[in-house]
């Protein structure tokens, strides 16, 4: 089954099949690295033929998809292509980011070797998903070009990224000893435009210390205890910082248009004229189809699924159509409607749980606590009562955590978790509340966020909520809504592609990181 989840860069390993020990295979490494707890791993074949380097590729495919984890190709956009991997690493010498961008698209994840500030800055500009800042150290695993930059130069780097920060791992030289030294020495903390800014590696990128181990899982299992221990000294988590999430929605909006993704609606019959506005006011492009025909079609296609528990008809189709969306690497949004309502609801939000594979869990107060089985109370499809925000942190985190995927609970306050990271949204006119349908067409702009915005659904989710709050609160202010009838056709206005700018969200935006 392809990844669906946020990227987890903590521990990233680039292999080298040079440097097996004795008696041991690459895959064999790689799979008891994935045992350790790898959270990404990167194909890097120096002097391997096309054939068998697709050959290997598709392998080890197989094999970091059993561990829901991404597989990046080194340098080799054709092979990268050839077996659908998650994204390619290049180098400042290999094919220009933009290029590899126009080849790959917006779905794929790029990741920039960079040795300096100008480097960054020019990944960073360029879209880059990610950075590879090295080498720290020397390395017997490759010939250096440049002089390593230590943890100095690495923290140095780091704090250019001043208002632009997108996540980033060290390589070169990194072993069990000196990887605390690293991630503790490169931390910096300062204050940006009032917002109080950590900065940290998101992640250790390593060859030799892991692929030559005799046991990469023991390896790994400690490398993982450091990050964990490190991440605690620090009281951080891989947290981007709100200035950093509110520059990811102007770059996420523009996704979307420049795409135009295919969002593919399973929903219920009351909002599905209000979903398919709300897809297209946004940029993206809907397609309301209910047959089992075609939806393998759709899912080659599609750039995301929703899946609406609304009116609830054919249940096997749903399973299906998220079934053959998964396949494809296609986003899945499950709005569980109504989902602590009655006990066939709960049991088709456990059968949806346990047979479709979901990237983004959306729905009210009542429905996220029903499934996280901390209470919830509903109405029909209504929540009913207040949330207080230790228990809702508790439940979208608690929910995210086991389910590996991200959770938005919404109501008057919105909050969204991958279960490390959780945000709080304080947008939101109120007059939501009295058009029917309101939760599900944000759920219908999640997805077309989430088709468009691969690299980190978190992310993706929250500029999704962000931008409906935003547009309902706007849409309210204007001089010609007098209630909830033309507050509906104000809101489509304002979540259309020209009317909402993204400077217009920067300066509303009320959102909190937890
Ligand atoms: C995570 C990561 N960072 C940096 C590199 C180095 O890539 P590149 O500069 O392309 O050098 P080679 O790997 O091709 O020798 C990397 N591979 N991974
Ligand atoms: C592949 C690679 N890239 C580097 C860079 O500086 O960009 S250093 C490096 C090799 C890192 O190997 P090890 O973990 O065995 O030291």
């Amino acid at each position: 089954m392809p990844y669906h989840k946020c990227i987890d860069y903590s521990l990233y390993l680039v292999t080298d099949s040079t440097l097996v020990p004795e008696g041991t295979t690459l895959l064999g490494q790689v799979e008891k690295a994935l045992q350790g707890g790898v959270t990404i791993v990167q194909l890097r074949e120096k002097e391997m033929d096309t054939g068998d380097f697709i050959a290997l590729a598709l392998q080890l495919k197989t094999l970091t998809q059993q561990y829901k984890v991404p597989l990046i190709i080194n340098d080799r956009i054709d092979v990268a292509l050839a077996i659908d991997a998650d994204g390619v690493h290049i180098g400042q010498d290999d094919m220009p980011l933009a290029t590899a961008r126009r080849i790959l698209g917006h779905g794929k994840i790029i990741g920039v070797s960079v040795n300096n500030t100008d480097e960054t800055k020019a990944a960073v500009d360029g879209g880059a998903d990610y950075l590879g800042i090295g080498a720290v150290w020397f390395t017997s695993t490759k010939a250096l070009k440049k002089q390593p930059l230590g943890v100095e130069g690495v923290t140095r780097i780091l704090a250019s990224m001043k208002d632009r920060r997108i996540p980033s791992v060290a390589i070169g030289g990194i072993n069990l000893e000196n990887a605390e030294g690293l991630l503790m020495g490169s931390f910096i903390e300062d204050d940006i435009e009032g917002y109080p800014q950590r900065r940290r590696l998101d992640g250790l990128a390593v060859v030799s210390a892991i692929i030559a181990s005799p046991d990469p899982r023991i390896t790994c299992d400690q490398f993982t205890s450091i990050l964990a221990a490190t991440n605690k000294a620090l009281n951080i988590a891989n947290r981007p910082t709100v200035d950093h999430v509110l520059d990811h929605v102007e770059i996420a909006v523009q996704r979307i248009r420049d795409q135009t993704p295919m969002v593919h609606h399973i929903t219920n019959n009351v909002v599905i004229n209000d979903n398919a506005n709300a897809t297209l006011a946004v940029g993206a492009s809907p397609i309301m189809s209910q047959n089992r025909v075609e939806l393998e079609e759709l899912a080659a296609v599609n750039g995301a699924m929703v899946l609406n528990m609304g009116t609830l008809n054919d249940i096997d189709t749903m399973v299906l159509a998220a079934q053959a969306n998964g396949r494809h690497g296609n986003p899945v949004v499950l709005d569980p409607v109504g989902g602590g309502a009655t006990t066939f609801r709960k049991q088709v939000v456990q059968r949806f749980l346990s047979e479709a594979p979901l990237t983004i869990i959306k729905g009210n107060g009542g429905e996220i606590l029903s499934m996280a089985n901390r209470g919830g109370r509903s109405r029909g499809v209504d929540s009913l009562g207040g949330v207080d925000e230790e228990n809702a942190k508790a439940a979208v985190e608690a929910l995210a955590l086991q389910h590996k995927c991200i959770v938005a609970m919404t109501g008057p306050v919105d909050y969204v978790s991958d279960g490390r990271r959780t945000y709080a949204i304080d947008n939101g006119d109120p007059m939501l509340v009295n058009i029917t349908g309101s939760g599900c067409m944000v759920t219908s702009i999640v997805a077309c966020f989430a088709a468009a915005n691969r690299s980190d659904y978190l992310l993706a989710t929250v500029s999704a909520i962000l931008m409906v709050n935003i547009a309902s609160e706007v849409a309210m202010a204007r001089g010609d809504v007098r209630g909830p009838g033309t507050f509906r056709s104000a809101l489509i206005d304002e979540l259309y592609q020209t009317s909402l700018s993204p400077n217009v969200l920067r300066d509303k935006a009320r959102l909190r990181l937890l």
